[in-house]
């Protein structure tokens, strides 16, 4: 648990970056600090492993103080990982992930074999561990940042804007390893990003921040979407936060509808109606087709493949849409294997949120099963 009390750091030339800070951040968990530009993000993260001096007040680490602790012992149970990566270019990817563990006197093999797994973990392949930082795309590079920070596997990591520098689908991605690595290793991390949809995503506790260091919210995301204290969370946390907020609704209780399907290289004689779902042979969804354009077999190249694909346990912000996505109107839900499961549509999803909203409508007796066959 890392705990800030009362904490201020006011720069020499009068600037106050933070301003009686007081936060804790849980072990095991991923604590995001977000807020525009200049509110003492960084400031604050830095002041954690003592890269920057508080003026004022304490930060502990699981109770103890930091500024008590011999400062080398304590940045070596803490991982940082900076936007650009912040790699050494004349060392290879794999020479970049072994530099801590070499530096603690790890054995040759130990380092090395720690290094490949890493790699591996945060999906790069191995054959671009001989490579040199200038060798890698922005995101390869991060992800070089991240297995380097985790690679003395400390118990706590800083990360101060490590996905920005990339486009956004790269984020996302990045997003989504580091995610999956989180839900594995349980480490402890405050998280430093100015854009609100990437705490949303991450954060287990978001802690909102206004300019001048001050806190101005710190809650899970999915009620400081629902109840922003004031006007500044409010704007800062976005227009669209009511359907944002969808995410954090579980969606096991939709409606589904069977759907007929075909498969590539089926034909669509005999088939009526506007759209059918083309899988795979493990059910698994291609897109969708409309039979009366394709006379004879079905083809990949006739599949539309626009809607998006949600998972029967994911939330209702994904079946939604799923189905505002779906050329068919009518919402693709997978298991978590990928096959399909059925189908949804835009207003039962919406009803599914306003019976939600109501007090008096218990969730469990609104289960469907599948089983309701749509004409194709
Ligand atoms: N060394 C310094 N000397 C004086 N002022 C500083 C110094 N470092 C930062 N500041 C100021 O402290 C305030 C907080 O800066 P900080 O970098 O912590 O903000 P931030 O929220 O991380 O910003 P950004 O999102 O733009 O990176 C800003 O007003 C900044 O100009």
């Amino acid at each position: 648990m890392i705990r800030f009390d009362g904490v201020t750091k006011q720069y020499p030339d009068g600037t106050v970056a933070v301003d009686d800070l007081s936060l804790t951040a849980p072990t095991g968990k991923i604590t995001v600090l977000v807020g525009p530009s200049g509110c003492g993000k960084t400031t604050s993260l830095r002041m954690i492993n003592r890269m920057i001096e508080p003026t004022r007040g304490t930060i502990s680490l699981d109770g103890q103080d930091t500024s008590r602790m011999n400062e080398a012992q304590m940045r070596r149970g803490i991982g940082y990982v900076i936007q650009h990566a912040g790699l050494f270019p004349h060392r290879t990817v794999l020479d970049n992930v072994g530099t801590v563990p070499r530096l603690l006197g790890w054995d040759k093999k130990e380092t090395l074999e720690r290094s490949r797994d890493l790699l591996s973990r945060v999906g790069l392949a191995p054959e671009l561990a001989d490579r040199y930082p200038s060798q890698l795309s922005g995101g390869q590079q991060q992800r070089v940042g991240v297995a380097r920070a985790l690679a003395a596997d400390p118990p706590v990591m800083l990360m101060d804007e490590p996905f920005s520098a990339v486009d956004p689908v790269v984020r996302d991605q990045l997003q989504d390893v580091f995610l999956d690595l989180q839900s594995e290793l349980g480490k402890t991390i405050v998280f430093v990003t100015h854009d609100i949809d990437e705490a949303i995503k991450l954060g287990d506790q978001v802690a909102v921040l206004r300019v001048g260091g001050k806190l101005a919210q710190v809650s899970d995301p999915a009620f400081l979407l629902a109840h922003p204290v004031d006007d500044f969370v409010a704007d800062f946390v976005g227009r669209d936060r009511g359907y944002r907020s969808l995410q954090f609704q579980p969606a096991p209780k939709l409606p589904l509808a069977a759907e007929r399907t075909l498969l590539v290289g089926e034909s669509t004689a005999g088939v009526t109606g506007d759209w059918v779902l083309v899988v795979d042979e493990e059910r698994r969804p291609l897109g969708w087709v409309e039979p009366q354009r394709v006379s004879g077999e079905v083809t990949s190249e006739a599949l539309h493949r626009g809607g998006t694909v949600a998972r029967a346990s994911g939330s209702l912000r994904g079946a939604l849409d799923a189905a505002l996505s779906s050329p068919s109107r009518r919402g693709v839900i997978v298991d978590d294997a990928g096959s399909l499961v059925g189908t949804v549509r835009a207003h039962e999803v919406l009803s599914l949120i306003e019976s939600a909203d109501r007090p008096d409508v218990d969730l469990a007796d609104q289960f469907v099963a599948p089983g309701r066959e749509t004409s194709p």
